[in-house]
């Protein structure tokens, strides 16, 4: 049985130019266990729904769909309900370290109230548990007395990721954790996190959210392609990155560094004035008169493979 399953969820923001559609329905599903990428350029709304799942979102927003989590819907949880599921089950490392730690704590401190709040462990044995939690992450324990600005970008990072399975989540939302730090940093993290799933709660799942190819065909058990507010490919990584069906995720691979640099045509549409039908139709080079006027389907390719595309 999936932990997490993402029923139609729209995320709409009021904003002064208009309806700002930043998730517009979205499904999905994450298993016991897995890891599951949201893969998609900035602005295509991957932050907004981790955000939604977590509960984070302000509350002058216009929320559609279902988020279940072991079956219940979490849209329908009081504020209270929330926090203690968030403490308890599903933790997210955001993707700003320096503004999500508290700077005049010090991270053994952060760690420890994490641990004694929702683990029911108290004073020195919590403690000792952000001593094992940062050796667990590759820092010293006894860099447990340093606050936040004593560390190096990576090193923080590490810290949220500390912080973050301090209460052994079953779900773990990682935002852009590799984002920023130099490329042998990069490469730590990303071991870490392959190694997490031990030692996370017994379903221990990852939504790891990125834009970054490497990282997504690294971790992923499944991916899951995101374009202006939709999912518009989902699949296993090998069906993702071997075999895509998307024009734009094709034209997403062909733009990465590693594989010629050639970029998309045109601009990302704005998320107040999305194009009709499929969102992808103005740039893409294969579409027809039925693109401009209908929202594909997600449909199958193969049992796991599906793609949002008239003519994949
Ligand atoms: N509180 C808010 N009010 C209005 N619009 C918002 C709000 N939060 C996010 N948005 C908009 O929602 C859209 C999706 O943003 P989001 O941060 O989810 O993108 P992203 O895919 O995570 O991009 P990035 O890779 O840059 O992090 C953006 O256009 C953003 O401006
Ligand atoms: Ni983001």
């Amino acid at each position: 049985m999936d932990l997490l399953k993402v029923i139609g969820l729209k995320v709409y923001f009021d904003s002064r130019d208009g309806m700002v559609k930043a998730v517009d329905g979205v499904d999905l599903s994450v298993a016991p266990g897995e890891t599951l990428t949201l893969l998609g350029e900035t602005g295509s709304g991957k932050t907004v729904l981790g955000l939604a799942i977590m509960g984070l979102l302000p509350p002058n927003i216009l929320m559609e769909g279902k988020i279940l989590y072991r079956q219940k819907n979490l849209l329908t949880l009081s504020a209270g309900e929330l926090r203690e599921l968030r403490g308890r089950e599903i933790a997210m490392i955001m993707q700003n370290p320096l503004s999500s730690l508290n700077p005049t704590i010090t991270v053994g401190e952060q760690i420890a109230e994490a641990v004694r709040e929702h683990r029911k462990i108290s004073g020195k044995a919590a403690w000792k548990e952000a001593e094992n939690m940062l050796g667990l992450v590759g820092l010293p324990p006894e860099r447990v007395r340093h606050y936040p600005h004593q560390f190096s970008g990576g090193m923080r990072q590490r810290v949220m990721i500390a912080l973050g399975l301090a209460c052994r989540p079953s779900l773990l939302i990682a935002d852009e954790p590799t984002k920023g730090l130099d490329v042998t940093v990069q490469l730590q993290i990303m071991d870490l996190l392959s190694s997490l799933p031990g030692y996370t709660g017994s379903d221990g799942s990852m939504l790891l959210i990125t834009h970054d190819l490497g990282v997504a065909s690294e971790l992923a058990d499944r991916v899951a392609v995101m374009y202006a507010g939709r999912i518009v490919e989902l699949g296993g990584v090998r069906d993702i990155f071997k075999k895509p069906a998307h024009p734009y995720t094709r034209g997403f691979i062909a733009a990465h560094p590693g594989n010629g640099l050639r970029p998309i045509k045109g601009q990302s549409p704005s998320l107040v004035e999305l194009p009709s039908g499929c969102g992808f139709h103005p740039r893409c080079p294969g579409a027809g008169s039925l693109c401009q006027r209908e929202i594909p389907p997600l449909s199958d390719v193969t049992g796991t493979h599906k793609v949002r595309c008239h003519y994949a």
